[in-house]
């Protein structure tokens, strides 16, 4: 078995979920809170920046001359096609010109995804790098694909533009190619490395999950507390 698909089985059970998100299914129906849609762009123009960072570390780690363009190509792609899909995103919002550019704190689930993937890239090897970037690519291009399938979005759908952006063809061809390169490096590692390159993509897709429940939910570093001051979750609530 191709180690992708190995990888993509070990982790259908998060695309499930996260196709099953409200953040997701409201994306499928053309319907999200505000809220939700301006936590999701900034946040996630944050974690575009970071995300950049690790492909120009893939770039300077690649083992071949293709493999170093697919990363340069990749890089320019980053920096301007999936800021053009936030803009979706926006003006579905409604989002005034103060709030795009207001300084945001990052909340705790982009803190992690982010020190997760400059960890991968800062002390291991291309193999791990790319495995630890995949669910953003792969995750994103199977849902926005099996959403079109399903809703089939008329123009005149509220998120047509982000969901083919991510539907693309192109996006597919992109993945695709990842997908080679994963495998080609999974057959040259050891039971080891392999192992690592699992961890890494597993503990990305736990990541893309629970970014879309960041950006639905919200999210605090605070413990929440309930009315009354006891701590949500905390032993008070069984007494
Ligand atoms: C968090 C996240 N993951 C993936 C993508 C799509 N590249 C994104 N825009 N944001």
């Amino acid at each position: 078995m191709r180690f992708s698909t190995e990888l993509y089985e070990a982790s259908r059970p998060i695309f499930a979920a996260t196709l099953a998100h409200p953040f997701l299914q409201g994306i499928a129906q053309g319907e999200l809170p505000r809220d939700a849609l301006v936590r999701y762009v900034q946040q996630d123009e944050l974690y575009l920046t970071t995300y950049c960072r690790v492909y120009a570390k893939a770039l300077a780690c690649a083992d071949t001359d293709e493999h170093m363009r697919d990363f340069y190509d990749r890089v320019g792609l980053l920096l301007e096609g999936e800021h053009e899909a936030h803009e979706n995103l926006l003006q579905v919002a409604a989002v005034r010109p103060d709030e795009r550019g207001a300084m945001v704190e990052k909340l705790p689930t982009l803190h992690h995804y982010e020190s997760h993937l400059l960890a991968v890239a800062a002390t291991s090897d291309f193999g791990a790098i790319i495995a630890a970037i995949l669910p953003c690519h792969w995750l994103y291009v199977d849902l926005a694909r099996r959403i079109v399938d399903e809703v089939q979005p008329t123009a005149d759908h509220p998120f047509s533009a982000w969901l083919s952006f991510y539907a693309s063809d192109d996006m597919k061809d992109s993945l695709d190619r990842l997908l080679v390169m994963v495998d080609k490096r999974a057959a040259l590692a050891n039971t080891e490395a392999r192992a690592f390159m699992r961890a890494a993509y597993m503990e990305s897709c736990y990541l893309e999950y629970r970014f879309f429940d960041m950006a639905y939910r919200g999210e605090s570093w605070l413990p929440q507390t309930t009315a009354n001051g006891a701590l949500a979750g905390g032993r008070d609530r069984h007494v």
